[in-house]
């Protein structure tokens, strides 16, 4: 994909206060409730993502901020507006793009993002620079129905864009691509953000939502059970640093002894040093017997996720010190 784009900025003004306000929305289908009393607000030019397990109600709630679907009670408010009943002023400023995007069959990738950009009052060059943006430029002329998985769910990604909507509403988004798409995807939506845009973002990836969002909302059975920057959800988590460290480099006594460690335990070979303070550590561990194979697993957002979704904690999974400015967590 290509980080070029066409679309022009979002205006300045429109760029402060909320895109989204919800106030104790609630949802049931027969007797499940899907949606629980959710409030949140979600600001202009925000990059926002919403997390959640199997059946959460991510979609459901999403579905009512898009006017998609009813809430039973509580209210939205979308760019200003009410979403529901569906709202036509609304649409062009909204782009939306869901597991289920249909296509305009017996047509091909190009066509068919023409087509969407003319239902949109866009031009036929905003939506073939579009199709450069995601990617699919060399794929233009083949049909949508012979597009790889992959390829389609670009051209739904396309679609949500080519009209260069305020407010964007991805759902997994990135689920069928491959690591490199979705690396370059990345790229797009951080420059979606920095035009101003708002974006609600629906995944299973924590690495991603950590990586992008500025805020999350995890759901948990329809209610919103932690919503916060992923920053301070790990934080306020206040799990430990987990140095691991060569066995034959030092003695468990002193590790131990290492001003800011907290515990220290052995595991295959490995001495696992504890502590909320591993800048400090990591100096002592240096100045002892260098950093060569020290390894280091500082909390993520995922070990937030599993804590609150009661689905258990992180696998271990050690990240190499190869630098001190480790940016991987950034993309
Ligand atoms: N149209 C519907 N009719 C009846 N039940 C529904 C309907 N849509 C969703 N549900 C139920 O409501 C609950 C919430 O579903 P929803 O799709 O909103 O969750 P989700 O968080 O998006 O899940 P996933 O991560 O699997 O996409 C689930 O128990 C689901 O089975």
């Amino acid at each position: 994909m290509s980080e070029a784009r066409t679309m022009a900025s979002v205006p300045h003004e429109t760029a402060t206060g909320a895109a989204i306000v919800v106030e104790d929305v609630r949802k049931r289908y027969g007797d499940r409730q899907a949606v629980d009393g959710v409030s949140l607000q979600v600001g202009r030019g925000e990059f926002f993502g919403l997390l959640g397990p199997n059946g959460a109600g991510k979609t459901t709630l999403v579905e009512i901020m898009e006017g998609l679907r009813q809430a039973d009670s509580g209210t939205v408010s979308v760019l200003g507006e009410s979403p529901w009943p569906r709202n036509v002023a609304l649409l062009p400023r909204l782009g939306v793009q869901t597991q289920s995007s249909a296509f305009f069959v017996r047509q091909t990738a190009r066509e068919h993002l023409r087509t969407v950009a003319a239902l949109y009052g866009a031009s036929r060059a905003d939506a073939d620079s579009t199709l450069g943006t995601v990617g699919l430029a060399d794929q233009r002329d083949v049909m949508v129905e012979n597009l790889s998985g992959g390829q389609r769910q670009r051209l739904a990604i396309a679609s949500a864009l080519v009209h260069g909507p305020e407010l964007i509403f991805l759902d997994e988004p990135t689920a069928a691509l491959d690591p490199q798409a979705r690396r370059d995807l990345w790229k797009v939506l951080r420059e979606l953000k920095s035009e101003g845009r708002t974006i609600v973002y629906t995944t299973h990836h924590l690495d991603e939502a950590e990586a992008l969002c500025d805020r999350v909302a995890i759901l948990v059975a329809g209610s919103v059970v932690a919503l916060d920057s992923p920053h301070h959800l790990v934080t306020a988590a206040g799990a430990p640093t987990r140095l691991l460290i060569p066995a034959e480099r030092m003695s468990q006594e002193d590790a131990a002894a290492i001003p800011g460690v907290d515990r220290v335990t052995e595991q295959g070979g490995s001495l696992v040093l504890e502590t909320a303070e591993s800048g400090k550590v990591l100096q002592a561990v240096d100045a002892l017997g260098g950093l060569d194979g020290v390894q280091t697993r500082t909390a993520t957002l995922e070990d937030v996720y599993l804590e609150l979704t009661g689905t258990g904690t992180a696998t271990d999974n050690p990240t190499v010190i190869t630098d001190t400015n480790d940016t991987e967590q950034q993309g």
